[in-house]
């Protein structure tokens, strides 16, 4: 890195996911996150960006394994970690948020014990102290009503209040680094801007690092400094999130930019519809055979300097 930049709270090299050797899902990733800073992940569907999120979150699912490459967290070797080190930091140090906020929360237990248990595990309070917090932690996420809503079940929210409480827990410890992943898709539109912005502004506020994964390019623009661009398996584009929209680089990049569904261009009765990514970008430029990670400075071919 350069002299000038900090070093990175979350440092990715060349990583390699797979079912076994024989079934490579990702092909050698390589980026780094500063402190402070919200990188996005954007994707097709199938990209490998949710299974980069949970491979620095230590929660890939089997048979799903790293096959390859480093993941380094505040200069220590995540990989490398045993099990209970890597339970540890999860959830303490890095912290994750999910799509779909019913499937991380338990239903059988009330919100406000569910915040609450975070204070308990990582920070040694006893209840009494951490339900307290817990309340606090919800006006924090600005649900109204906070202690009659830590009493209540996660089924008694709404999509976006439960996912309010998720970001409480996920920021109950103030993590140097959340992992986002999509957070906002399962949402009703309406509801999705407040929940980014809240999520924004508790992360700027203490300083948190942010990966976002979406395949929303308008959520990278307004959330994110830099993006790095996935394509099967591949970080194919890394910009900062600006040019990206200006300037992209990468055949594929601009074929998602071309993807966008756009409003107002179609002119009156005009029958047109919406483009599709094959359609824009061929598969010979899709970077299948080179893994080259395209820079404003140039292609960089595997592990980045
Ligand atoms: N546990 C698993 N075992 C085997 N393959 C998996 C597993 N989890 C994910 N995959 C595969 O890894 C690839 C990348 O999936 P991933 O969920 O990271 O994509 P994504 O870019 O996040 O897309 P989406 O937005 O649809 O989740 C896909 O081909 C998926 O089928």
């Amino acid at each position: 890195m350069s002299d000038f930049l900090p070093d990175p709270i979350l440092s990715v090299r060349n990583l390699r996911l797979g079912v076994g050797k024989r079934f490579p899902i990702l092909h050698g990733v390589s980026f780094d996150i500063l402190p402070g800073e919200t990188y996005g992940l954007v994707g097709e569907s199938g990209s490998g960006k949710s299974v980069t999120g949970l491979a620095v979150m230590g929660l890939l699912k089997s048979p799903l394994t790293v096959t390859g490459g480093t993941i380094h967290f505040e200069g220590r070797d995540v990989l490398g970690m045993r099990p209970r080190e890597r339970r540890k930091l999860r959830g303490d140090r890095i912290a994750m948020v999910f799509q779909e906020p019913m499937t991380a929360l338990n239903p059988l237990v009330t919100i406000g014990r569910q915040i609450a248990e975070m204070y308990v595990i990582h920070r040694g309070m006893g209840w009494p102290e951490a339900r307290a917090k817990a309340v606090e932690a919800l006006e924090s996420v600005r649900v109204p009503a906070p202690e009659e809503r830590a009493r209540a079940y996660p089924h008694q929210l709404s999509g976006g209040m439960r996912q309010r409480v998720m970001i409480a827990i996920a920021l109950a410890c103030r993590p140097a680094l959340l992992i986002a992943d999509e957070p906002t898709t399962a949402l009703d539109v309406t509801v999705q801007a407040g929940v980014l912005e809240l999520m924004a502004d508790l992360c700027r506020a203490e300083g948190t690092a942010v990966l976002l994964v979406s395949h929303d390019l308008g959520v990278i623009a307004n959330m994110c400094q830099r993006v790095g661009v996935m394509d099967r398996g591949r970080l194919v584009e890394e910009q900062d999130t600006r040019n990206i929209f200006t300037n992209p680089l990468h055949p594929y990049t601009r074929g998602l930019l071309a993807a966008r569904p756009r409003l107002g261009l179609r002119q009156p009765g005009e029958r047109g519809r919406l483009t599709e990514l094959d359609e824009v970008v061929a598969d010979k430029d899709r970077g299948r055979e080179a893994p080259t990670l395209i820079t404003p400075r140039g292609p960089r071919t595997g592990v980045m300097a």
